[in-house]
């Protein structure tokens, strides 16, 4: 289980001159979901939380260790990161792909044994992949390709999950397992944050949110109090009507 936190976080989103300083803590058992119109910083967060950018000031700590100081591989033990787009370097099956979430636990030019295996079968099992750990990935449908993403990560294992629209292509009834999925992460012990553009699985999934605006500001803290509809309104440039159904906040823009 980890914890991740940022200390006077500030993000290097290209042509933005400043940026509020963000001071989050992420911890076991947590589900942050980060909102914020195109273009607001949202995926260079992620990336930013991930160690593949560099941050403008402030820093990262896994645990209480700058992310710096720590090696790659301890980091991918760590961390993990569904990407928004998947980019296929090479040609790979769908069970490679799953086992590739397993080399961060491997010594190099170690095999993969039946214990990896078995978690990457059981990871596309949960993603209602089992049938097509043979397929190149290469013809997976948008849904069945973003659902390994995150089978991946399931095999992988980390203490903290960072997940960019991570219900992108599904289906409103994988979007509901995949949030479930990420719901009984948390509930394990591990951490969880997600950047989300439908803000009524934000209210439903997640207990803290964060909120970047394009102009480099941001607010955070329990959903309950982020989900004021004043402020939703002026991150989105967009009238929002809301009710409440089966005990959710609902958020319908209004034309
Ligand atoms: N390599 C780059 N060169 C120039 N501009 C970049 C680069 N990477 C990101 N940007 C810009 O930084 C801004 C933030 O991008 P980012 O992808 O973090 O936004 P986002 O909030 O995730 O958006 P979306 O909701 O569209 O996914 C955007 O205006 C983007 O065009």
């Amino acid at each position: 289980m980890s914890r991740l936190e940022t200390h006077g976080l500030v993000i290097d989103v290209p042509g933005r001159s400043g940026g509020d300083p963000l001071d989050l803590a992420l911890l076991p058992g947590q589900v942050w979901g980060v909102l914020g119109p195109n273009g607001a910083g949202k995926t260079t967060l992620l990336h930013t939380l991930a160690g593949l950018r560099p941050s403008r000031a402030g820093r990262v700590e896994v645990d209480g260790v700058p992310l710096t100081r720590l090696r790659r591989r301890r980091v991918a033990q760590c961390l993990g990161l569904v990407f928004q787009e998947h980019h296929d370097g090479f040609p790979a099956t769908v069970e490679e792909t799953a086992l590739i979430g397993r080399h961060p636990w491997l010594s190099p030019w170690q095999m993969e044994t039946a214990e990896d295996l078995a978690l990457a079968h059981c990871a596309l099992a949960r993603l209602d992949l089992a049938e097509l750990g043979g397929r190149q990935v290469a013809t997976l449908s948008g849904g069945e390709r973003q659902r390994l993403a995150i089978a991946t990560l399931l095999a992988q294992e980390p203490g903290v999950w960072l997940a960019d629209e991570p219900t992108n292509h599904l289906d409103l009834h994988h979007q509901v397992a995949v949030m479930r999925l990420l719901d009984e992460q948390a509930a394990g012990g591990r951490a969880v944050m997600m950047c989300l553009h439908d803000l009524n699985l934000a209210a439903r999934w997640c207990d803290h949110l964060l909120l970047l605006y394009p102009s480099g500001e941001a607010c955070w803290g329990p959903t309950d109090r982020m989900l004021v509809p004043a402020a939703l309104e002026r991150l989105y440039g967009q009238r929002l009507a809301s009710a409440e159904v089966e005990g959710s906040r609902v958020f319908v823009a209004v034309p």
